[in-house]
């Protein structure tokens, strides 16, 4: 044992420096200035003895402590250096264990860096073999334990590295590892400072293995006290959340029994003083209260063990499970909402349909349709005609639904009046009976059955009263109208609504439009079925119509919303659509086809009087009195303000008509100071010859100013007489008639046929047919002198190119081949087609011309575009007969064509294109 005099650190309770630790203390700035001058004079860093102070009432060193070398001394910043409280920071490092002989002896007063006395024991040697396994357990389970509950993973980290140095510990590095690990882990003072006097490498090892199990036992107690806090204070929040709901049922329970105060009772004392008017805001409990009331109601009104009320039933009672304040609450209030807001044809609510039943019943139900169509659409005779035979199907098939249904439940109470009469005679098998009367039917109350009819679909182009006839069928029958929509609709979604797992999900628009009706048979009209998308990522919506529009399948509708299937069998569906070309085969399949194909000018002259012009009036507060149209001056908006199959554009310029003799009325009251609602014949009666004159007329000529320049005057001139030039006649895509110019020049080539215009594979074919039969026949029609030559080659080698304007717009059918052949023959003969004659035909290799669709249309778009003449096929001589008006046909003159020889003949006039009579088409019979 070997003993040195060093300058003492005093370390105040709870501080504590163990060989191999490092530790930095605050010092005085007296103390820090010495230890500085210490470390300056030094050429080693000095060695200190870091003596603990255990006790604060005595302090008196401890008899143990460490040599520690000083690693460094921190002066605070300058300008702190006056602050006496800031002190320099000492930092040492442990290098062995100090007896301090004469500590306990010495009363003195403890000086920091004053010399002792110290003896360094001999702490050398190996451990043994025993005390040294028994350690490295100890420390391993203390280390595993600690990496387990670890906060964080650089902290399991360093108990993994500490565990595995001292996994691989040896006898002779285990008493510096066992210095090491109980200065480096939490371990208690009094522990630290009985483990500072061990000197011997058994004894350490075995303090610090009893330091060891000590600590990993008040871990595992901590750990378990921790779970046992955890787990109450997580009933504390239950008990919390118990208590928050407690307190809601109470203050609901006060609200439903707080009476109305009686009259002449004492005011509650809150309303004493100034009372404020009562507030619908401020009655939140009571209409939540009341609005769960009402669902409750519906429900109960829902029939007995119906789909639908097994469904609100399981509902609502999840609905009184989940917290008010959960999402889930309100999903299933949402749900439950819609649920009962459907009119489900077996509920009581299905009574209201009494109304329309009464209307079937009506002896003159017929007679008032018929009046009803009249008073609401002029003309359309043939159409009115087919409404009128479906309405009186439906009346049929409704009247026949009920008597079915009324004897069914005759039937129903017979059966249960037999079963009472079983009951009573035999008494013994009272329970057997109980059995099979509980198996039969619960009486129902009176359910409308299914009313199949065929599904109308009425296609024309836009405005010519699709959707006001759809109302008018609905007014006959006495039933609520709703028009779905459904231009554009991709999703398949729309229809059959989105599932209840979806954000903001809700029910598809024939479930919404269920609703708006309240009733479960309204007329829904389904407008534009044609621009309905098909198939897609998002479904197939029209395969979501099939089902909702085949009545095999319409009585149990499935609406992913409601999941309940709906019964749409009482639904009376109405379709429209422009064209027939895109709705999907299987859709068309299940409706009846009705066309409306545009009305001539005297129909629109008619409509505009009696319709339009009344109705546009109205809605904008004049009456007949202030504004009067000659049928000069509206058949001068129709022929050239709007060039349409309907009336919608002569609705809307009739509306602007309306509205700018409006604003005169308005202006000349306040100038004269009458007033504006005052009739005009009481005004004008005041009116003084001094004083500016209101003139309800409109002239022709004040048009112009009132609707700007007339649209179609250009088009009109742009049509002319060339060579080449030839008017067809087609339907656009909106089921519009119309006159479409088929251009053809000659250009420098080899013979060969350029066809452009956005053209289908059908009219590029006709194309090229018509050529071929032109240049077959070139030497008949003097454009050859001989039969052998081709046309295009001689003189001179040329290319025929044939366009269709609107090159954007696209163009198929067979019908252009009579335009397009007597466009080649004048372009190669240079004879022209007046341009007052439109024509259409399918022509065949043969020189046939065949018969082509919607003649209606195409005459009618002509009678519009002002054209004089039109060649038809033959073939289609029926169809002017029965759709064309007597007055288109009147104004129009047509000429129907068998052949290409007498289209020509009437398209370019008689003898105007020669023809070798010597040689007739021999038409082969085969
Ligand atoms: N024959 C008619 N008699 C009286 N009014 C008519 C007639 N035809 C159309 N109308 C009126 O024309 C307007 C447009 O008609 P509606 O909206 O029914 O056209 P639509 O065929 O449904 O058009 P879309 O295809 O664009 O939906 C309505 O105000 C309607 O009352």
């Amino acid at each position: 044992m070997s003993s040195a005099a060093l300058p003492v650190i005093p370390l105040p309770y709870p501080l504590l420096l163990l060989p191999t630790a490092r530790l930095t203390i605050p010092v005085s700035s007296a103390a820090g200035e010495l230890l500085l001058d210490l470390v300056q004079e030094a050429e080693a860093p000095p060695v200190v003895a870091a003596v603990p102070v255990p006790s604060t009432e005595a302090p008196t060193l401890h008899e143990w402590g460490s040599a520690a070398r000083i690693v460094r001394v921190v002066r605070p910043p300058r300008s702190l250096a006056r602050d006496t409280q800031r002190p320099y920071l000492l930092t040492v490092h442990g290098l062995a264990r100090i007896h301090l002989p004469e500590a306990h002896n010495s009363r003195e007063k403890i000086d920091v860096l004053a010399e002792r006395i110290v003896e360094y024991p001999n702490a050398d040697g190996t451990a043994s073999v025993e005390a040294t396994a028994t350690f490295k357990a100890a420390a391993i389970k203390l280390l595993d334990r600690l990496a387990r509950d670890a906060p964080n993973d650089s902290k399991r980290d360093f108990y993994v590295k500490l565990s595995n140095m001292v996994d691989e510990v040896t006898t002779q590095r285990a008493p510096w590892l066992a210095d090491m690990l109980v200065a480096s882990l939490n371990s208690e003072y009094a522990d630290k400072l009985d483990f500072l006097s061990a000197v011997g490498p058994d004894d350490r090892l075995k303090r610090a293995t009893a330091i060891f199990i000590k600590q990993t036992s008040i871990s595992e107690v901590s750990k378990k006290i921790a779970q046992s806090i955890d787990e109450s204070l997580s009933k504390q929040q239950k008990e919390f959340f118990l208590r928050q709901q407690l307190a809601a049922i109470q203050r609901e329970l006060r609200n439903l029994n707080r009476a109305p105060p009686r009259a002449g009772s004492p005011a509650p004392p809150e309303s004493k003083g100034v009372s404020a008017p009562p507030s619908e805001l401020d009655d939140e409990d009571q209409a939540e209260q009341e609005e769960m009331a009402d669902i409750r109601t519906k429900i109960e009104a829902m029939a007995k063990s119906s789909e639908e009320r097994k469904m609100a039933v399981r509902e609502w009672r999840r609905l009184k499970r989940t917290p008010a304040t959960s999402v889930e609450h309100g999903v299933i209030r949402n749900y439950l909402e819609w649920l009962t807001a459907v009119p489900w044809p077996a509920s009581a609510r299905a009574a209201q349909t009494g109304a329309s039943l009464a209307a079937l019943h009506n002896r003159s139900f017929l007679a008032n349709a018929r009046a009803q169509l009249d008073a609401d659409h002029y003309g359309l005779d043939k159409i009115k005609k087919r409404l009128i035979e479906y309405l009186a199907v439906v009346r049929l098939k409704g009247l026949q639904a009920e008597r079915e249904s009324q004897l069914e439940v005759e039937k129903t109470a017979q059966l249960e009046a037999k079963t009472d009469i079983q009951e009573k005679a035999d008494e013994q098998s009272k329970a057997l009976v109980r059995v099979k009367s509980t198996s039969t039917p619960v009486p129902k109350p009176l359910v409308r059955k299914s009313v199949k009819g065929p599904i109308l679909l009425f296609v024309g182009p836009p405005g010519t009263g699709k959707t006001s006839l759809g109302q008018s069928i609905a007014r006959a029958l006495d039933r609520p109208f709703q028009r779905i929509s459904l231009g554009g609709v991709r999703d398949e979604g729309e229809i059959r609504g989105h599932r209840r797992t979806y954000v903001a999900s809700g029910p598809g628009n024939i479930v919404q439009a269920l609703r708006k009706a309240g009733r479960p048979d309204p007329v829904i009209l389904l407008d534009e079925i044609d621009k309905i998308s098909q198939g897609n990522f998002h479904g197939d919506p029209a395969a979501a119509l099939l089902e909702v529009l085949d009545p095999e399948q319409n009585h149990s509708f499935h609406d992913h919303y409601i999941n309940v299937p709906v019964d749409l069998s009482q639904v009376l569906f109405i379709c429209t659509s422009n064209t027939l070309e895109t709705i999907a085969a299987p859709l068309l399949d299940r409706c009846e086809v009705v066309h409306l194909s545009g009305y001539t000018y005297s129909e629109k002259m008619h409509i505009a009087r009696r319709f339009l012009l009344p109705k546009q009036l109205q809605a904008n507060c004049l009456t007949a009195d202030h504004l009067s149209l000659d049928d000069s001056v509206l058949t001068h908006i129709a022929t050239h303000y709007t060039r349409e199959a309907g009336v919608r554009s002569l609705e809307r310029a009739i509306g602007a008509v309306v509205r700018y003799k409006a604003v005169e009325w308005a202006e000349y009251c306040d100038s004269i100071g009458a007033d504006p609602n005052v009739p005009y014949p009481d005004v004008s009666a005041q009116q003084g010859d001094a004083s500016p004159r209101y003139r309800p007329a409109v002239e022709e000529h004040e048009l112009e100013t009132i609707l700007g320049i007339a649209r179609w005057d250009e088009d009109e001139l742009d049509r002319e007489e060339r060579r080449g030039l030839v008017y067809g006649l087609v339907v656009t895509g909106m089921g519009e008639g119309g006159v479409l110019p088929v251009e053809t020049i000659m250009v420098p080539g080899s013979g060969k046929l350029k066809l452009t215009g956005s053209l289908g594979d059908v009219i590029k074919e006709s194309g090229e047919l018509a050529l071929s039969w032109v240049k077959r026949h070139a030497y008949d029609l003097y454009i050859t002198k001989t039969r052998a030559q081709d046309p295009l080659k001689n003189p001179d080698p040329v290319d025929v190119h044939l366009h269709l304007p609107s090159g954007a717009v696209r163009k198929d059918g067979p019908s252009a081949g009579v335009a397009m052949t007597c466009a080649f023959v004048s372009l190669l003969t240079g004879a022209c087609v007046p341009s007052n004659i439109a024509m259409t035909g399918e022509v065949t290799l043969r020189g046939r011309v065949g018969a082509v669709g919607g003649i209606k249309e195409k005459v009618l778009g002509a009678h519009r575009a002002q054209i004089s003449k039109v060649i038809l096929p033959w073939a289609n001589r029926k169809d002017v007969e029965h759709d064309v008006p007597k007055e288109v046909r009147a104004a129009i003159q047509i000429v129907f064509v068998r052949t290409v020889e007498e289209a020509l003949e009437a398209a370019f006039g008689k003898g105007v294109v020669g023809w070798r009579r010597s040689d007739v088409l021999v038409e082969s019979r085969l």
